[in-house]
């Protein structure tokens, strides 16, 4: 393990600096306690870097997240930029940064813990002891392919192209393959194979690379009966693997089976131990700061970070125990509260959590 680490901090727009602050504390917090420092550099990136640099992903953005050891990512976007022509979008700055650092591969846990069961919308029955993941591809599809506008003979047209190679689509459910071998075994590939050809090809390849993993169990599932899955027996999913779109949606799907979207951390990550850690959830405009935002997606992100890309397991793992407890001695921010009269804010929260880690941690 080294005892040095630089870790790119890229906060974002609306609540992504507070929710960012409470995670950073946390991060130095685990530094103290492991004797290993934490260098944490701010970048820009989104609506922010629009106002001060005149770009969502400024050259400086990059070069601070490549020299990095990992880097941390708060969110994106907000009303401000909504009618911005797609260059000068919050969100094309975080499909850059992910395409620039080849960040193929998002993983995203859904995991109902025990307290939370009542802050589910589903019922108790339905919700308890689900334990999913999604593997979402990122750098490829509808999301990075050409975008046209013109002016047709029945007005105006737009086009979005969606294209995968073969070479994507293996190496991605590969990534599905080994996080299923480590689980239950149970491998779900979604796609809409009865439309889209580029949807023929991933269950093509996906049926060729089952054969490097015998002991995997993979099934298909076609996307819109997923969705539907998904809220009738969630118990059913292991590991789901799927396009960006696709795994875009589905995930904050995944997430309202947790609680609350604001409880649901993200890896995404490169070839090697490299990765970008994220929550699933947006910037949140509607409670920017009002100082009550849910911080735990991004703290567990860390917990993430610590696991995958600085092989801190041990940390990673007391982090995650904190906000366990945390939430077991019933507090609530207001996403997951069942009476909002006592919910508590973003610092508080995250200060909760800092409280059990000292307490839980015996120093080294
Ligand atoms: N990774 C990113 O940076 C993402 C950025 N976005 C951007 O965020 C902006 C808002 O998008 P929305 O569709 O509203 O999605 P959103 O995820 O920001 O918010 C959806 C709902 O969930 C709530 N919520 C989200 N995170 C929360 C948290 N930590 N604690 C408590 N409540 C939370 C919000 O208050 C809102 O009611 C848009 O500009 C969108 O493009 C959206 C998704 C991901
Ligand atoms: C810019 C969007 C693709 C962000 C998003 O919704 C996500 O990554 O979950
Ligand atoms: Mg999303």
């Amino acid at each position: 393990m080294k005892k040095n680490y630089r870790i790119a901090v890229l906060p974002g727009d609306g609540i992504g600096p507070e929710i960012m602050q409470e995670a950073v504390k946390v991060l130095q917090l685990v530094g103290e306690r492991e004797g290993v420092t934490f260098t944490c550099e701010e970048g820009r990136i989104g609506g922010i870097a629009i106002d001060t640099d005149g770009t969502p992903l400024p050259e400086a953005t990059v070069k601070l997240a490549k020299q990095a050891d990992a880097v941390l990512l708060g969110a994106v976007g907000g009303p401000k930029w909504d009618q911005n022509p797609g260059h000068l979008r919050p969100e094309t700055g975080l499909l850059g940064i992910r395409k620039e650092l080849g960040l193929f591969a998002n993983i995203r846990p859904a995991t109902m813990h025990s307290s939370l069961v009542e802050a589910s919308t589903l019922k108790p029955e339905v919700v308890s002891g689900v334990d999913l993941i999604v593997v979402r591809e990122l750098t490829g599809g509808i999301y990075f392919g050409e975008k046209k506008r013109y002016d047709g003979p029945n007005g105006e047209v737009a086009e979005d192209q969606c294209i995968y190679t073969e070479a994507e689509v293996e190496r991605i459910i590969r990534v599905g393959f080994e996080i299923a071998r480590k689980r239950q075994k149970r491998l779900v590939s979604v796609d809409k194979a009865n439309v889209l050809e580029s949807s023929r090809l991933w269950r093509k390849v996906a049926e060729r690379v089952a054969a490097d993993y015998p002991d995997v169990e993979l099934s298909h599932q076609l996307v819109d009966s997923c969705a539907m899955q998904l809220v009738r027996a969630p118990k059913q999913f292991d590991v789901i693997v799927t396009e960006n779109m696709f795994g875009d949606i589905l995930s904050d799907q995944a997430a309202m089976l947790t609680g609350s979207i604001g409880m649901l951390a993200s890896a995404s990550l490169a070839a090697g131990s490299f990765g970008l850690y994220e929550p699933v959830h947006g910037s949140a405009p509607d409670i920017a700061g009002k100082g009550i935002a849910n911080p735990l997606a991004t703290i567990l992100s860390v917990a993430m970070m610590l696991r995958l890309s600085l092989g801190m397991d041990e940390a990673a793992a007391a982090v995650e125990n904190a906000v366990w407890s945390v939430l077991e001695a019933g507090h609530r921010t207001g996403d997951i509260a069942a009476d909002p009269s006592k919910a508590i804010g973003t610092v508080a929260m995250g200060q909760l959590v800092r409280d059990e880690l000292s307490k839980q941690w015996q120093p080294k």
